[in-house]
């Protein structure tokens, strides 16, 4: 059974779409991302989702339930992460936490225990009485977790929860989203990033408003016709703009200090590639094909100048 669905969500900022069209399923207990660069429409689509923005268009329905029209009933069910999450510096975690906890009416029977556990789960024990102006992004961001979680929500919707968190506290975090799937809790999560994307049972990938790919990451990597070269040489960048000049026709990307070219006869390419970079003194320290990764997908999807607002 699905636990999101939504048909046909459109927004418009006067001429602007900034959701055009989007149309795709959750079922209950996935983890699902949404992954798109800088203003592609992520944010605009969670808040249509957790029904505190009305589309221009369209409709979307989470556990059954009509995102705008039953919005009100909905609130009970679903927990919502937004990019500023609303803590409070001056209280406490344990404070903010029971700030939460009241606006959604949880009874005090049963709350400290709650509270307890999801202390636990987040990590947070050691530090409740810290204030939450003095906590570091990472536990800022399970804070906000927390926070969304007090309600025991059944989809829980996650608008780049860790954007700037340094590797260690995302890693962290996911570790967390993890064991609320265990406990069947359906994960609709935004991000930039496409490593994270990666840890998804399904993504969606959004540009432009538009949902250009859905499907497993797996079934994503499929979508690549050929393959990826990767060259490894002393001096990425000036060959890529010699593989500008010279490979028309293909697509060549810098990945940290390597090039990814896309090719659909890799084997080819690779002999022309080094008959180029030979011809201008280039050494290659290595030339492969690889496993395109999801970023190679999102860059063949979208093309590649529109590529360069995504985190890597
Ligand atoms: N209230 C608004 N009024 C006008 N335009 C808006 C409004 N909210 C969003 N937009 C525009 O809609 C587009 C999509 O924005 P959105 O915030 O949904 O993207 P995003 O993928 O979440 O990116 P980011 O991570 O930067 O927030 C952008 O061009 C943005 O400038």
């Amino acid at each position: 059974m699905d636990a999101i669905k939504i048909d046909n969500l459109t927004k418009r900022f006067d001429a602007m779409i900034a959701v055009d069209g989007l149309t795709l399923t959750v079922s209950r207990g996935e983890l699902f991302g949404l992954v798109g660069s800088d203003g592609a429409g992520k944010t605009t689509t969670m808040r249509m989702l957790a029904g505190i923005m009305d589309p221009s268009s369209g409709d979307a329905w989470i556990m059954d339930r009509h995102a705008g029209r039953e919005g009100e009933s909905l609130k009970g069910s679903i927990g919502y992460m937004s990019q500023r999450f609303g803590l409070y510096p001056d209280l406490t975690v344990l404070e903010n936490i029971h700030f939460f906890a009241d606006i959604h009416g949880l009874p005090q029977k049963g709350r400290q225990e709650k509270i307890d556990r999801l202390l636990a789960f987040s990590n947070l024990t050691p530090f409740k009485k810290r204030r939450a102006g003095n906590l570091s992004g990472g536990m800022k961001q399970k804070l906000g977790l927390a926070c969304a979680l007090i309600h025991t929500p059944q989809v829980l919707f996650l608008d780049e929860p860790t954007n700037g968190v340094d590797p260690v506290s995302r890693r962290d975090f996911w570790r967390i989203l993890y064991q609320l799937l265990k406990d069947g809790v359906t994960i609709f999560v935004a991000t930039a990033y496409l490593d994270e994307a990666d840890r998804c049972n399904r993504v969606g990938l959004i540009h432009k408003g538009k949902l250009v790919a859905c499907g497993t990451p797996q079934e994503l990597k499929q979508l690549m016709p050929g393959g990826i070269l990767e060259v490894h040489t002393g001096n990425a960048r000036a060959c890529l703009q010699i593989l500008h000049r010279k490979l028309e026709g293909y697509q060549v990307g810098l990945f940290g200090d390597r090039l990814h070219i896309v090719s659909e006869t890799p084997e080819k390419t690779q002999l022309l590639v080094q008959d180029l970079l030979g011809g201008e003194g280039v050494e290659i320290v290595s030339i492969r094909q690889i496993e395109p990764s999801l970023e190679d997908i999102f860059i063949s999807v979208i093309g590649e100048e529109d590529v360069h607002a995504t985190a890597g």
